[in-house]
């Protein structure tokens, strides 16, 4: 866990947006995704893939991990993103609508044709019902793959659902999908919340979505950030009884089993710990 970095808050920016991509330079955020897609119009695509390439190869963005989200594949402008993205080197090149296996080699072939360099990274974005049935196949089908977005706008509107408090009709996407993220050992992100003004059902979904196993969630705003910072990074009590679980391990070593706060402890429960504390460490280290 020691290359780990916190994906928490995930904002979209609309890269033809010039005063959203200035913000984003002292916003609390662990990643942006400069988007060229659904957030940018039709005759401002050219000059958005200009500013979002730009914005990456500035320099101007610390330690905040930098990622273009270009338009999907079959769309006329999906070559020149992927082209302009892949020369910029971001940490990602988030693709929506990825749909199965074989399109995350395609995609991961195009990158390395075009001259990604190795740190750039293909994130696949989740959102069709036949990316949900092959999630398992594609989440595994490239070591350059390394985030699973959720696109449960594009979800709900292929599933004809509704979005609703507690989101039962997509908690099988998006279990399915936390699970093929697992299976692979990759890191994988919710989707967005829209109503920028809702703090109450936007804490009630971060913290749903940080109890499933979510790294983090996509955002739309700036007031968002600071709820997904806190609801993704271990609370001050998980810290206290990660450490508390090391030290009841240390103390029985040679037991395969010992009690912290009168709870069993098991090798398994000191690696979640050990895990705790890894995701503490590279969260305050992003603070300091
Ligand atoms: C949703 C918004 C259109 C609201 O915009 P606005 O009314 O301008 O908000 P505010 O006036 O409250 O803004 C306050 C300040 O913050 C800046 N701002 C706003 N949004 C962002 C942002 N995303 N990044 C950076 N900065 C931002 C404003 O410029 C104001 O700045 P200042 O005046 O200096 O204080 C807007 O928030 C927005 O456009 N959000 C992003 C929309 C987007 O990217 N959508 C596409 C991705 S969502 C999606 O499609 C996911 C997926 O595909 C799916 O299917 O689910
Ligand atoms: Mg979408």
């Amino acid at each position: 866990m020691s290359d780990f970095t916190p994906l928490r808050s995930v904002l979209y920016m609309p890269s033809s947006n010039a005063k959203a991509l200035e913000k984003a330079k002292t916003l609390p955020v662990d990643a942006v995704i400069f988007d060229l897609e659904d957030a940018v119009a039709p005759d401002a695509k050219p000059a958005a893939r200009e500013a979002a390439a730009a914005a990456v190869s500035s320099g101007e963005y610390g330690r905040r991990t930098l990622t273009i989200r270009v338009n999907g594949l079959g769309t006329e402008w999906h070559d020149d993103d992927l082209a302009a993205a892949a020369q910029a080197g971001p940490a990602g090149v988030v693709v929506p609508k990825v749909n199965s296996a074989d399109e995350v080699r395609g995609l991961v072939a195009a990158l390395e044709k075009a001259g990604a360099p190795d740190h750039t990274k293909l994130w696949a974005m989740v959102e069709t019902p036949q990316a949900i049935f092959d999630v398992r196949e594609l989440a595994a089908a490239s070591d350059r793959l390394a985030v699973l977005v959720m696109g449960t706008n594009d979800l709900v509107k292929e599933l004809y659902a509704e979005h609703v408090p507690g989101r039962a009709p997509l908690l099988t996407s998006l279990s399915l999908s936390l699970l093929a993220a697992r299976a692979a050992g990759i890191a994988i992100v919710d989707g967005v919340y829209n109503d920028v003004k809702d703090t109450d059902g936007f804490l009630a979904e971060c913290r749903q979505g940080r109890e499933m196993g979510f790294d983090g969630k996509t955002l739309i705003h700036p007031g968002q950030i600071e709820g997904a910072n806190e609801a993704f990074a271990p609370s001050e009590r998980a810290v206290e009884d990660a450490r508390g679980i090391l030290q009841a391990w240390e103390d029985g070593k040679g037991s395969g089993v010992v009690t912290y706060n009168g709870k069993m402890v098991e090798n398994l429960h000191v690696e979640s710990a050990q895990r705790t504390l890894a995701i503490h460490d590279a969260v305050r280290a992003l603070e300091d």
